[in-house]
């Protein structure tokens, strides 16, 4: 598999909060998060259907109250991670799975907003967001913000902070305390993959949608062959930009 890097600022990150301080239960992390973003200052957003997945988060809804009892309001906001990378990379297994974790908030449509809505503005691209507590990480992931050469400069201007979670293949996984565990997935032999027992804001069991985990079709092992020829070239210069070998055959 390869990939073209159109992102100067192109991560395979993630930030260490392992130093981080439990703010609350459920919000285990995030106070070492950058943010460009004054927080005070977003809009306290309006209810409405943002395809946001609402009510997704039902047990964390938008006003909370702390042990002293001071509340603590959920916002929209702008995202502080994005989800990139290749077509068919896996890109929505790895969003489903981190919103398992409380301190994730994650649009569950893909808002194209760098690529394809970037004229309406960043209040409506932040008017799609979830709401969100404070110390709670939001994101939201298109894939073909990373083979859309508008797309760095317009993130960048948006925030030099934002993280890039960029799929390539096999992602590593965010400096999150560790709450999502194989526990929470069962093997569907039917479709192959990994399924989730419990979705967030369900009791039934959740596989991907049926364009995730398709059959796919046999391939000749010579064009297998041309192909590994064809990418070795740019896998090469993708380990050079990463800085890591994945050995990728
Ligand atoms: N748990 C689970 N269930 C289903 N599918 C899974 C899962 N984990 C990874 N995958 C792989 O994800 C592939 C789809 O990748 P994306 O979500 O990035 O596709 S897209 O580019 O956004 O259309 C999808 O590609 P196909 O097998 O070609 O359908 C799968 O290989």
């Amino acid at each position: 598999m390869t990939a073209e890097c159109r992102f100067t600022q192109a991560v395979l990150w993630v930030q260490d909060q392992s130093n981080t301080t439990p703010q609350r239960e459920f919000l285990a992390s995030g106070s070492g998060w950058p943010t460009r973003y004054d927080r005070n200052g977003t809009s306290v957003a309006q209810e409405g259907n943002n395809g946001a997945g609402e009510g997704a988060f039902s047990g964390h809804p938008g006003m909370e109250a702390n042990s002293s009892g001071k509340e603590w309001t959920a916002t929209r906001r702008l995202p502080q991670a994005l989800i990139i990378g290749v077509k068919k990379g896996g890109t929505r297994a790895l969003l489903e799975f981190l919103r398992l974790h409380p301190d994730i908030r994650a649009l569950g449509s893909e808002p194209h907003f760098f690529d394809r809505h970037y004229a309406r503005g960043l209040d409506w691209y932040r008017s799609m967001m979830p709401k969100a507590l404070d110390g709670q990480i939001v994101m939201e992931k298109t894939p073909r913000y990373f083979v859309t050469v508008e797309t760095p400069p317009r993130v960048h201007a948006m925030s030099r902070d934002v993280k890039l979670i960029v799929v390539v293949r096999d992602p590593d996984f965010l400096g999150l305390q560790r709450i999502v565990t194989d526990k929470h997935f069962y093997f569907n032999k039917t479709k192959g993959f990994p399924c989730l027992k419990k979705p967030e804001g369900s009791s039934k069991p959740h596989c991907l949608g049926k364009t995730k985990g398709r059959t796919h079709a046999s391939i000749d092992p010579e064009v297998m062959q041309r192909l590994r020829d064809f990418y070795k070239p740019h896998n090469q210069r993708f380990y050079q930009m990463a800085g890591q070998d994945f050995g990728w055959q």
